[in-house]
């Protein structure tokens, strides 16, 4: 842990500020969102490889490479959308949607969708896979968030991957139809970043660092 920060009695006073690495705007915008100031970060696009596995590996294999780069504490976040009737497909092979054209994506969301079509079963989960790495020589947390559903035709606005082919169990909107404030109390991303939150607590992190200092790059 040398390097990274210091243990106290009232627990570990981290030097720098925890950098969010992520590539993707709406997912960092989510994850602002869903935080507020409760943890003090910044974020940072780092050209990582695009891994392969189980989630929960390529998530921490992602930490510790992306901690080896900023050489201080990383988090860092992986999602995946898994099929029932596919034993999790998709999964962790399905690769950015936000940059698409608008044309495409729409093909490419009902393409999704028909390769459900021989099946009875439409039940889907979001999983969501964070890494803390407090640095590169520590070995990472993962923390798991999981969010039931079905899949659907397309609804709603094309704002962000595949909200609008995801209805979550118990509502009769799609992810992307419902109010931002809705998806992010019931996501997959927000029961994942409720752990990171109580993890943050019951460790007793503290920084030295001002939060009000941290800004995006
Ligand atoms: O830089 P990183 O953080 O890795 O960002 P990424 O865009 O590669 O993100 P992921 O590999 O985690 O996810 C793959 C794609 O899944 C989509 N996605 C992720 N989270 C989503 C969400 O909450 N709702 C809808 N689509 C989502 C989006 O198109 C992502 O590009
Ligand atoms: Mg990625």
């Amino acid at each position: 842990m040398a390097g990274v920060g210091v243990v106290t009695r009232g627990g570990l006073v981290l030097k720098r500020p925890v950098t969010f690495v992520t590539g993707n705007a709406k997912k960092l915008e989510e994850v602002k969102a869903i935080l507020g100031h409760s943890i003090p970060f910044h974020s940072l696009k780092l050209d990582l490889p695009e891994l392969q596995g189980e989630p929960e590996e390529i998530s921490k294999e992602k930490a510790r490479l992306a901690s080896l780069q900023v050489n201080g504490p990383v988090l860092v976040e992986d999602t995946c959308l898994c099929f029932n009737a596919l034993k999790g497909l998709p999964g962790p092979y399905m690769h950015s949607l936000d940059m698409l054209p608008e044309f495409c994506l729409c093909v490419l969301l009902i393409g999704l969708n028909n390769l459900l079509l021989a099946y009875e079963d439409k039940s889907a989960y979001a999983l969501c896979v964070f890494s803390l790495a407090l640095g590169p020589d520590v070995e990472p947390v993962t923390f798991l968030g999981k969010t039931p559903g079905k899949i659907v035709l397309p609804r709603g606005p094309n704002d962000f991957g595949w909200d609008p082919i995801f209805q979550p169990d118990g509502y009769e909107q799609t992810y992307a139809e419902m109010p931002k404030e809705e998806k992010n109390k019931i996501s997959h991303r927000s029961k994942a970043l409720a752990m990171v939150k109580s993890h943050f607590v019951e460790v007793g992190y503290t920084f030295q660092t001002d939060p009000s200092s941290s800004e995006d790059n």
